[in-house]
């Protein structure tokens, strides 16, 4: 199996060697440059609509944590952005690192944060979540940097549920939780063709990065710090600085709905 991680041994400057598209036209993250993003005034308002009851279960996977979205209907979804049809809500997670000068996917003309909130949606023009995972317009990500300041009230309900799921392989119910609470108040974005920024690196996403972030404490980071890379019975490996670094831009365009 492609065992892959963030270590020196089996990191993103390994994943190539399993996953060839790693070196491919539209990966991500890249570094967003305002300066060089284009306004398109044909982008439309991004309307996220979701439905709390459609919160599943949050799960460490032992990249990340998940908190998986029931996906079977239109309760929750993206339309609008630089999309075009519907796209369900199936889970979100975070990258983040083992420090305050570190952690996010996409950098800002170079500045990293913290740590970065990612909300996947996938294409109901197709049967299912993998399907469209294999497809050019299969994905939409929304993207969300946290920033070091106050406590987040509504990240604090997740960072919870964390003891629960210290080691990779746990899980636990998640219910009645509105992901829309995680959203700052402008949804104004950026956003350009990319892929997943784990394996399989699938050049499948439309990613929408959001120009303002949410807030997140000192405190509130080290609750992300505390989980485990690791199982249950495996030496414990903390969970940190679980993300890729910024990719090539080959050419592409990043365009903003904003001035
Ligand atoms: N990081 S990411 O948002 O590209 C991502 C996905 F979209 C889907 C699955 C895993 C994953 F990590
Ligand atoms: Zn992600």
């Amino acid at each position: 199996s492609h065992a892959w991680g963030y270590g020196p041994n089996d990191g993103p400057d390994t994943w190539a060697e399993n996953f060839p598209v790693a070196n491919g036209p539209r990966q991500s993250p890249i570094d967003i440059i305002p300066g060089h993003a284009q306004h398109d005034p044909a982008l439309k308002p991004l309307k996220l609509k979701y439905d709390p009851a459609t919160s599943k279960g949050i799960l460490n996977n032992g990249h990340s944590f998940q908190v998986d979205f029931a996906d079977d209907d239109d309760s929750s979804t993206l339309t609008g952005g630089p999309i075009t049809g519907t796209y369900r809500l199936r889970q979100f997670h975070f990258h983040w690192g083992c420090s305050d000068d570190q952690g996010s996917e996409h950098t800002i003309a170079g500045t990293k944060f913290p740590c970065e909130l990612h909300l996947v949606h996938w294409n109901t023009k197709y049967p299912s979540f993998a399907d469209a995972a294999s497809q050019p317009d299969g994905l939409a990500v929304v993207g969300v940097f946290l920033k070091i300041g106050a406590a987040n009230p509504s990240l604090q309900k997740v960072l919870d549920a964390l003891d629960a799921i210290k080691s990779k392989g746990k899980q636990t119910t998640f219910s009645n939780f509105d992901p829309a609470t995680l959203l700052p108040g402008s949804l104004e974005y950026w956003t350009y063709d990319g892929s997943l920024t784990t394996p399989p690196l699938l050049e499948s996403v439309t990613w929408i990065v959001l120009r303002e972030p949410i807030s997140v404490s000192p405190a509130q980071m080290a609750k992300f710090r505390s989980l485990l890379f690791s199982a249950d019975g495996e030496s414990p490996c903390r969970m940190v600085d679980n993300y890729r670094p910024p990719q090539p831009l080959k050419g592409r365009k990043v365009r903003s709905s904003f001035k």
